[in-house]
């Protein structure tokens, strides 16, 4: 390391811990290392471009063209110097070191008249977070509209992006990575932790786009460096969809609507998100199938449930490690995971989305988009790419359903009403959900009930974790569904007949 890059590290072990994308919260010691430092932008240097702009073949652009040119990238950016960090971060436990995307721009002065996305202070001037920084993201912009290639980091893209004034506007204090918006036109996420190799992002949007799925924004543009030797993907831009209404928003104002009619059931009152909820079932269950289609699956044989009920315990024994208060679940949630060994599953394992939830669909005119096929952001992304029962996905909209309802109520803790309301308000939705998968899928979900339960509550030990670490406020959701779905018979909601010819394994 520089002396250059020992400073800026000093500065990010202040920062990074703050960042709410940071993932080693929780992990003592935490020491960065500048790794890697590509200058984007100078007002005026002279390094070696590649432009670059491939067909992908998605279901929008079937102009695409697939040329490259060679040139030289003059640094047309703003003044402002935007530079490319990766960080290394090594903890105490000696377990396998984080790496971070940390774009910077660093200024001889401040044009903000404030401090807010001030990393620190330093000997070559104040360095700023680079995606909160206009002059930051209009270079990044530049750098992807030029099809640029510097030190190994290349901009690809669909075709040519809007040449247009496209103001940025950066979003993403509360989610995992830092997402920028250009002109309405486009949404340009960049990954913040970074794991080498393809991320499932890029990988699972561009083949539905390829099978012509309604269901994804069209993929526009991506950035690809190295790490660890690997080729890996930075940045990830998508359309816009302007008119998208986040899912999250609006279950919340059914639910509110409901609770507003002191009467009325969730069926009867004017705000009833079921019909939507049915049609996101619905087009879960496309999405599955175009992936099913187009990528490897594997049979869900009694060898594939075993090795799930095993993966199942594993991630309990590791959030039991980490907090005491799912140890009086610990023989339930254990029982249940077993269950899943000779549990029926109709159809293959296959890729999915892998943290589905009703923040990652947006309903737009034509009906509901699904994106951010990360996965779950603190599984390491090998994990997150295996096949997978397509349940895990029903599970995670069903356990959002009920976050839903309940998040409502933790401002109004001692309303016995409402939060009977609020459980009568999941169930519809949850009922119409997978009424929706099942008209589409051919395979009502729920007559899946073992493996459905025991993904729920998986997914709520997850949420459980996931809460101590980023909402501590919000623990008694996912904990008080532990206590309910592992107090249920476990036949309950096996109800549902099976379809004609089912076959279970
Ligand atoms: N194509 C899109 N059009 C409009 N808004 C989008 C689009 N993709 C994502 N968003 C919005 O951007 C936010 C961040 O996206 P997401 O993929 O969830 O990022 P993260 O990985 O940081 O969680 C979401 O809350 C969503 O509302
Ligand atoms: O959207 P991300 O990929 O960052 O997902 C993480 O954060 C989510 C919260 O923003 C978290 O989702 C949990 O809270 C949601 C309400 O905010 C709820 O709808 C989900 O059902 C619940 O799991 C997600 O688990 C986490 O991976």
């Amino acid at each position: 390391m520089t002396d250059q890059h020992s400073e800026l590290a000093d500065l990010l072990a202040d920062w990074l811990p703050r960042q709410r994308w940071f993932a080693g919260k929780g992990r003592a010691g935490g020491r960065p290392r500048v790794v890697q430092d590509v200058q984007l932008s100078s007002g005026g240097n002279t390094g070696t471009s590649t432009a670059t702009s491939t067909s992908t073949g998605t279901a929008a652009s079937s102009t695409a063209t697939s040329s490259t040119a060679t040139g030289t990238d003059t640094g047309t950016g703003p003044a402002a110097v935007l530079r490319l960090l990766v960080v290394e971060v090594e903890f105490d436990d000696g377990g396998p070191a984080d790496y971070y995307q940390v774009p910077v721009v660093i200024r001889a002065d401040s044009p903000f008249g404030h401090d807010t996305f001030l990393i620190g202070e330093s000997s070559i001037g104040l360095v700023y977070d680079g995606l909160r920084d206009t002059d930051g993201n209009a270079a990044l912009l530049a750098y992807l509209r030029r099809g640029a290639s510097r030190e190994g980091l290349t901009a690809t893209t669909v075709e040519t992006l809007d040449e247009g004034e496209l103001p940025a506007r950066s979003i993403g204090a509360e989610q995992s990575n830092t997402s920028i918006v250009y002109g309405e036109a486009y949404i340009l996420k960049v990954f913040r932790r970074l794991w080498p190799g393809m991320n499932p992002d890029l990988e699972i949007t561009r083949v539905l786009a390829r099978a012509g799925s309604e269901h994804v924004a069209r993929p526009v543009a991506w950035l690809s460096g190295q790490l660890s030797g690997v080729p890996t993907t930075f940045a990830f831009m998508q359309d816009f969809l302007r008119t998208g209404a986040e899912g999250w928003l609006l279950a919340l104002a059914s639910v509110r609507d409901l609770y507003a009619e002191g009467d009325l059931h969730a069926d009867e009152v004017g705000g009833d998100f079921a019909a939507e909820a049915e049609r996101l079932g619905a087009a879960t269950a496309q999405v599955h199938r175009h992936l099913a289609a187009a990528l490897p699956t594997r049979p869900a044989d009694p060898a594939a449930l075993s090795t799930l009920a095993d993966y199942l315990h594993r991630r309990l024994d590791d959030a039991l490690a980490a907090l005491t208060e799912l140890a009086p679940f610990e023989a339930a949630l254990r029982a249940a995971y077993d269950e899943v060994r000779t549990a029926r599953h109709l159809g293959p394992f296959q890729r999915i989305h892998g943290d589905l939830h009703l923040g990652q669909v947006l309903r737009v005119e034509s009906g509901w988009v699904l994106f951010d096929f990360e996965g779950e952001p603190a599984r390491p992304v090998p994990d997150r790419t295996q096949l997978e029962s397509p349940l895990r996905d029903v599970a995670g909209m069903l356990r959002s359903f009920d976050y839903a309802a309940q998040s409502m109520l933790l401002e109004r803790p001692d309303e016995p009403a409402l939060a009977y309301r609020a459980l009568e308000w999941a169930d519809h939705n949850r009922d119409a959900f997978c009424r929706g998968y099942g008209a589409e899928s051919g395979r009502d979900p729920r007559d899946d009930h073992a493996l459905l339960r025991a993904l729920e509550l998986d997914k709520a030990v997850y949420e459980v974790l996931y809460e101590t670490r980023h909402r501590p406020g919000w623990i008694s959701i996912p904990l008080r569904s532990v206590e309910r779905l592992t107090s249920e018979p476990a036949g309950r909601g096996a109800a549902a007949p099976a379809l004609e010819g089912s076959d279970h394994a």
